[in-house]
């Protein structure tokens, strides 16, 4: 994006806003702060500035984990939804009474850091995490989980209201048009009774021109997990030099910050004790952490070959208890990495197995580079899921929650209401997990997947546990699915695609071979709500969705989508 406009007429400063050239440094700070004053005061008042201290009500909580409340004075409480400026506090619950520090103030919103909880939520709670608030990865670890299972419910709903224009009803039977503050009170345990609607999907726009809504859509509640820490089967931390010391951490929300984590209480235990080893082993050899040495190392230091270590990652197989160290550095060749893996072994005689991935900056993933060596042990590891055995390697996508997976591909199964007769296809089917459960139900499954690596998996997966009615396709599923569906129509679809959702293309696509059933799998509601509006337009009665918690303890919501055609027998 491109930054400020700054131009420069007689050696001065102009502020481009006002046209005028700034002499001097604070007069031209002086034009900035008018012209934002400006900007910002378009539509409201701003009744604070930064470090401003306030008392605020809460009534909704982001995604991110802010309390959301509305000032209308500096100091003074405003009316929750009517009107008023609004304020994000970090921490905050809805129904709370907070006392917060401005932090930032933008156009028609401010930020706050919490200083107090006045009057606090019964549905706080201690965080088991002494880094969370700190740390990126988990946002709602201060809430009672059937509060969480509560707003991530809401929230499903809310999105599909709100983006799609549909009307969602909570239980089936129950009336349309039911409240905010009866959706508050559905919770389950920590229901407490108020309204906890969560904001923040500005990333999708209201679908647009649609004034009559559809529905009514039953949304249920979220299925959660009975003990909902130490789900992760896998997890990656940057590592840093302290002290002579590697650590190893994770970044903060937006990654500013890098934050020192010796533990992480929604990761399996076992994934914490090979990071540490691989931390201690990695010591031992001498290799540095690479962001402290980056763009700084001197030729001898090169000459030394010793190779430096940005993240050290580690997966688990549930099912099979297999798990398997990654160590992600700058080279083939690292210095002593024979003894590494040894190390590793000797701290954690049951590690399966022990990788190099190698980063050399083309072709790389955020995290992982494209090449793996096994240093120790085979190159994949085995689970073993719902009766079926899966190869994970290194880098492949494979859910992070396996007891929550399970449940959602067999509420897949269920509302794909397979009973052995019907064709399949399985979009963006990844390493096939979803497709080889279909296929015990059903007569035939076709998996779609753009990536060569996770299509050669699947293949692999299915040979593995001799299905023979499940094929692969390598390609973008806009592309291959419009004449897929076209030849010869399937009986139902299963979607589940990235957080930007289904290209319209796909969409289109079932809607002109009218496919009499669609299962929507989604990792995001505002995309799942925008899709489902385009099908519902096309034919499609979206029936039921269910939220699935798979990342308890973050903002995060999973979701399994039915939708039928009325006019196809
Ligand atoms: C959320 S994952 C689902 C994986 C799988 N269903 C599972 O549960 O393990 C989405 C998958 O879609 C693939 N993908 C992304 N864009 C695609 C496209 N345009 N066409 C086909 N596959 C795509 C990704 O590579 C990824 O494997």
């Amino acid at each position: 994006m491109p930054g400020p406009r700054r131009l420069w007429r007689n050696g001065a400063r102009v502020n481009w806003a006002s046209g005028l050239a700034c002499r001097g440094v604070d007069r031209c700070r002086a034009g900035e702060e008018a012209r934002r004053r400006r900007y910002l005061a378009v539509d409201e008042k701003i009744p604070v500035s930064p470090g401003d201290e306030v008392d605020v009500v809460l009534h909704r909580v982001t995604q991110e984990g802010k309390g959301v409340g509305r000032i209308s004075a500096a100091g003074s409480l405003g009316q929750a939804d009517r009107g008023g400026f609004t304020l994000f506090v970090r921490g905050g619950l809805p129904g709370e009474r907070v006392r917060a520090r401005v932090t930032r103030v933008a156009r028609g919103y401010a930020e706050a850091d919490m200083v107090a909880v006045v009057e606090e939520s019964a549905d706080r709670v201690r965080p088991l995490c002494p880094v969370f608030g700190a740390c990126g990865g988990c946002q709602f670890q201060h809430g009672a989980y059937g509060w969480q299972l509560s707003v991530k419910r809401v929230r499903v709903g809310e999105t599909l209201e709100r983006i799609g224009r549909f009307r969602t009803v909570f239980e089936e039977g129950e009336d349309p048009g039911v409240g905010e503050t009866a959706r508050g009170s559905d919770g389950g345990p920590g229901g407490a009774g108020k309204p906890e609607v969560v904001a923040g999907e500005g990333h999708v726009p209201a679908s647009p021109g649609l004034d009559r809504p559809v529905g009514p859509v039953i949304i249920h509640p979220t299925v959660g997990m009975e003990s909902p820490w130490r789900y992760r089967n896998n997890i990656h931390m940057a590592v840093k030099d302290r002290g002579g010391r590697l650590v190893a951490g994770y970044y903060s929300s937006g990654g500013r910050r890098w934050v020192a984590a010796e533990d992480c209480p929604i990761a399996d235990e076992r994934l914490v004790a090979l990071i540490q080893a691989g931390l201690r082993a990695a010591e031992r050899c001498g290799w540095q952490a690479a962001e402290e040495t980056a763009g700084s190392r001197s030729q001898a230091e090169l000459a030394t070959g010793r190779g430096r270590l940005y993240h050290v990652a580690a997966r688990v197989a549930p099912g099979t208890g297999q798990t398997m160290l990654i160590a992600v550095v700058d080279r083939e060749r690292m210095n002593r990495m024979g003894e590494f893996a040894a190390w590793v072994r000797d701290a954690v005689p049951e590690v399966t197995s022990v990788i190099l991935n190698v980063r050399r900056g083309r072709g790389d993933g955020p995290v992982y580079g494209r090449r793996s060596i096994a240093l120790y042990g085979p190159s994949r590891i085995v689970d073993r899921m719902g009766g079926l055995w899966f190869e994970i390697s290194p880098t492949s996508f494979y859910q992070v929650n396996s007891l929550q997976a399970e449940r959602m591909y067999e509420l897949a199964m269920e509302a794909a209401g397979l009973d052995g007769s019907q064709r399949v296809v399985d979009a963006y089917c990844g390493v096939g997990t979803l497709s080889l459960f279909l296929s015990r139900g059903a007569s035939q499954v076709t998996g779609i997947e753009v990536a060569t690596e996770a299509v050669a998996d699947a293949r692999r997966n299915a040979r593995m546990n001799r299905i023979e009615n499940a094929r692969f396709q390598v390609g973008a599923v806009e592309e291959l699915l419009p004449s897929l569906v076209a030849d010869r129509r399937p009986d139902v679809v299963t979607l589940d695609p990235p957080r930007r959702g289904c290209g319209r293309a796909a969409l289109e696509a079932l809607v002109h071979a009218k496919v009499p059933r669609v299962v929507y799998v989604s990792c995001d509601p505002a995309t799942l709500a925008r899709d489902l509006r385009v099908l519902a337009d096309g034919g499609y009665q979206v029936r039921e969705v269910w939220p699935v918690d798979m990342f308890p303890q973050t903002g995060h919501v999973e979701s399994v989508a039915l939708l039928v055609r009325g006019d196809v027998f």
